[in-house]
């Protein structure tokens, strides 16, 4: 076990380049199913969630070659298992891909029911309502979620809620069923779209990914192509708010700035400065932030995977804020660790009440989820003396050497075995 040791205090300056998006890299790979062709995916990121689905697709029989540098080649034409690792598919949310895959590519996928963080019930109505829809049989036993199907036939799916994993899980199965799918109601998130251009790039005909309705004409065959993931906008975001947070002075490269305008507009409300560039933001923390309310909601909504960082921000700041989580009904475990830290913050029901102290002190946390341990880690970089996040398990199935780039901008993180406090080896290669 590891655990990262922060001393507090100092500010971030200078630059940063973020990684691609996980939650594309984590739908594009098991899209690399539907073709018996060589797929080459470019600018991925390298964390745990990447690994063990590089990992699953081999157990399944294909041929994947990952590169530390962010590269994977994945030829599936050996894949004649319609069955995924059941230890590896609970360990991650994304393997539910993996349904919509071996049902697009063979008709018939069973894979156990998916992991991920705890923040909520999470449920897969949606998706196996989009699966019914196009004429598979769905049931769950032992654990499996199974969908068979003669053929798939095209047909339009109202969806009850908007959901990232249903719109691409039923994209997946739909690329090449018979007729046009048609998602209302689909969700507008950036990677969707990335998906969505992945799977045109093999030769898919999906219209209308980004607005609510998506249209998706099968096809009979998908071929391999080479593509390049989107940046990840939520790193981009955590190290926006480690900016604000720090008081410091950090540009943030390789970005879409539209993807992060809803943290760009809280941020300049809280009274930070951001400048946007063609592919880079800039933020200044000027000073104490002023206190702002946030409703997380779907894209272009403030995403609900930047709430829990934000959380920090507005923990010191001026005056009383609210945040209110509309997407996960209980995505607020870091909160408890915070409060030891020195933060005032009451939770009722989807709403976080949070009292802006004047400055935070170290101690010994944990990371409860991916997020929770973005936000311990940014309170770590403000609090006074020394703070351990533990747990950090969580932190490495979605940021790519965060320490190390945390490091780059001047920030004193180092990240310990948990058992001898002796400078633990990376696992993840260093680029
Ligand atoms: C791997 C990945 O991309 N994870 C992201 C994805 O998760 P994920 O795809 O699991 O989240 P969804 O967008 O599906 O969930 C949104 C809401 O819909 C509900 N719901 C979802 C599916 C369903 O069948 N029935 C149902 O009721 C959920 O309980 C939740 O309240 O989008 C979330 C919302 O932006 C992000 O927090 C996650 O980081
Ligand atoms: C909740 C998240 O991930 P997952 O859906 O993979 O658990 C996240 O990326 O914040």
């Amino acid at each position: 076990m590891e655990k990262l040791v922060i001393r507090g205090g100092k500010k971030l300056i200078g630059s940063v380049k973020v990684s691609g998006a996980k939650n594309a890299a984590v739908a594009v790979m098991p899209a690399a199913l539907l073709t018996d062709e060589t797929c080459v995916i470019d600018n991925l990121p390298y964390i745990a969630d990447v690994i063990m689905l590089a990992e699953i697709l081999k157990q399944m029989g294909a041929q994947v070659t990952l590169e530390p540098r962010g590269r994977i080649t994945i030829n599936a034409a050996g894949v004649s298992s319609c069955r995924a690792d059941y230890d590896l598919v609970r360990r991650m949310r994304a393997s539910y891909y993996l349904l919509g895959a071996l049902l697009g590519r063979f008709g018939r996928a069973e894979v156990a029911f998916p992991g991920g963080c705890e923040i909520g019930a999470r449920p897969v109505d949606q998706h196996i309502k989009g699966f019914q829809a196009l004429g598979a049989d769905v049931s769950i036993s032992h654990g499996l979620i199974k969908a068979y199907a003669d053929k798939l036939v095209g047909n339009e799916v109202y969806l009850d809620v908007v959901s990232v994993g249903a719109t691409i899980n039923i994209m997946l199965a739909a690329v090449k069923a018979e007729g046009t799918t048609t998602i209302v109601n689909a969700a507008k998130e950036p990677h969707v779209v990335d998906v969505a251009n992945f799977l045109n790039s093999m030769g898919a005909n999906i219209k209308g990914a980004g607005t609510d309705t998506i249209k998706i004409k099968g096809v009979e065959k998908l071929h391999g192509c080479e593509y390049t993931i989107i940046p990840d906008q939520i790193e981009a975001g955590t190290f926006m708010i480690a900016a604000a947070a720090t008081r410091g002075d950090v540009k943030i490269t390789g970005v879409i700035p539209k993807h992060l305008e809803a943290v760009s507009a809280k941020l300049l409300e809280m009274g930070m400065y951001v400048e946007e560039g063609d592919d880079y933001v800039r933020v200044i923390g000027t000073g104490r932030p002023r206190k702002a309310n946030i409703k997380t909601l779907p894209y272009p909504g403030f995403p609900t995977d930047l709430q829990q960082p934000m959380s920090v921000l507005l923990s010191v700041a001026e005056g009383t804020s609210i945040i209110t989580e509309n997407v996960w009904e209980s995505r607020y475990r870091h909160v408890e660790e915070l409060r030891r830290m020195g933060a005032i913050i009451r939770v009722e029901d989807r709403n976080a009440i949070i009292e802006g102290v004047e400055k935070l002190t170290g101690a010994q946390v944990e990371a409860t989820d991916l997020r929770a341990g973005a936000a311990l880690v940014i309170a770590g970089l403000i609090a006074e003396g020394v703070t351990e996040v533990t747990n950090i398990i969580h932190i490495d199935r979605g940021y790519e050497r965060l320490e190390e780039k945390l490091r780059s901008l001047g920030a004193d993180i180092e990240r310990v075995s948990d058992q001898n406090n002796k400078v633990a080896r990376l696992k993840l290669v260093k680029k």
